[in-house]
């Protein structure tokens, strides 16, 4: 079997985010998940979750579902990163993703989310795509839906083909060479402690030349930016007119029509090369002449993480065979 769906950017200004539409239960409930290779649990919206806390968002109703089943005594919670959170109940019931079906799949249905997910009214839920371990249900953990689907696949492979602010893809099962162009440069993958761990062969600002240090990092399409070490980032901004790191802002700025270098990353031999475009992230407020960079400190998170805007200058295949590795290519 295989599976492909688009992942489509939740503002069409800024790529804060991407949304899957995926179909849960009998007859089918479509709700837009938030696909992250960089955490575990499949959770959405509910009819367990308190209306003072839905805002337009699509809600699971298991009630409704002839294939719905508590799974009995079984909770879960969640802090991210950037401290959202959510936690509740388990069901199983009938998955599919662009027509990749998985029978009982667990689904986390939410009883209490954070003010940041009540606001982003366009995710309906996350669904992990990281490492089965770090799933957060209690008493005991749930498989993602790639390691269920994964016995169903050709081939035990998902692909990320994200673009800016325009739809890409998630596909499942296969990979398209349409997708992209050249030899893909495969990479190991620590599995430990469950995200798509590599190493990055250097780094280069600009024209300037290539810096051969390794840099190991996450590959995390749940995060929208590219956190990497204050060296690296001061190296970059130092090229930016009038970019400062603002307490303020919580991270570096710059005025909006400033003239941004690119920014280059290496995988193995390969090159890629993030365009100035993406590294302005997004005004600091509506409207405002001061941006977001998009290439911000790893120094307060504790790890390099390859988010959407390096993911987005890729063709990015997550192999989840034994030992796993992580396939980069230009497109
Ligand atoms: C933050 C996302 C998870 C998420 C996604 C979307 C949302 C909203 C819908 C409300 C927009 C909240 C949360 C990330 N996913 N792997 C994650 N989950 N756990 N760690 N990370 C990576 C990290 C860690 C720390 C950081 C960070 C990133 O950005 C700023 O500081």
């Amino acid at each position: 079997d295989t599976g492909s769906a688009a992942a489509v950017p939740i503002d069409p200004r800024f790529d804060i985010a991407y949304v899957t539409p995926v179909t849960i239960g009998t007859p089918p409930q479509t709700l837009q998940l938030d696909f992250d290779t960089g955490s575990s649990d499949l959770w959405v919206f509910s009819s367990h979750t308190p209306t003072s806390q839905i805002r337009g968002q699509e809600i699971y109703t298991p009630d409704k579902s002839t294939t719905s089943k508590l799974l009995d005594g079984h909770t879960w919670s969640i802090t991210y990163g950037d401290g959202s959170a959510s936690r509740g109940n388990v069901y199983t019931d009938n998955f599919t993703v662009g027509g990749l079906a998985v029978a009982s799949q667990a689904i986390q249905c939410a009883q209490q989310v954070s003010s940041s997910f009540t606001t982003e009214e366009s995710i309906d839920g996350l669904l992990g795509l990281g490492f089965s371990t770090l799933n957060t249900v209690n008493p005991a953990s749930q498989l993602t839906f790639f390691d269920n689907a994964k016995s169903k696949l050709g081939s035990p492979v998902f692909t990320a083909d994200l673009k800016n602010k325009q739809a890409g893809t998630y596909d499942f099962g296969f990979i398209d060479k349409a997708k992209y162009t050249g030899e893909i440069t495969y990479v190991p993958v620590n599995p430990d402690p469950g995200y798509w761990t590599f190493t990055s062969s250097g780094y280069a600002v600009g024209s300037g030349n290539f810096s051969g240090s390794p840099i190991t990092g996450i590959a995390d399409t749940g995060t929208s930016l590219v956190y990497l070490p204050t060296a690296i980032v001061t190296a970059y901004y130092r090229q930016v007119q009038g970019a400062t790191n603002s307490r303020n802002y919580g991270g570096y700025v710059f005025p909006c029509s400033a003239t941004l270098p690119p920014f280059t990353f290496g995988v193995g031999e390969t090159k890629f090369t993030i365009p100035a475009s993406y590294m302005s992230y997004a005004p600091v407020t509506d409207g405002s002449s001061t941006c977001f960079g998009g290439l911000q400190s790893s120094s307060g998170i504790g790890v390099n993480i390859w988010g959407d805007v390096a993911l987005k200058a890729a063709f990015v295949v997550f192999n989840g065979a034994n030992p796993p590795t992580l396939g980069w290519a230009t497109k």
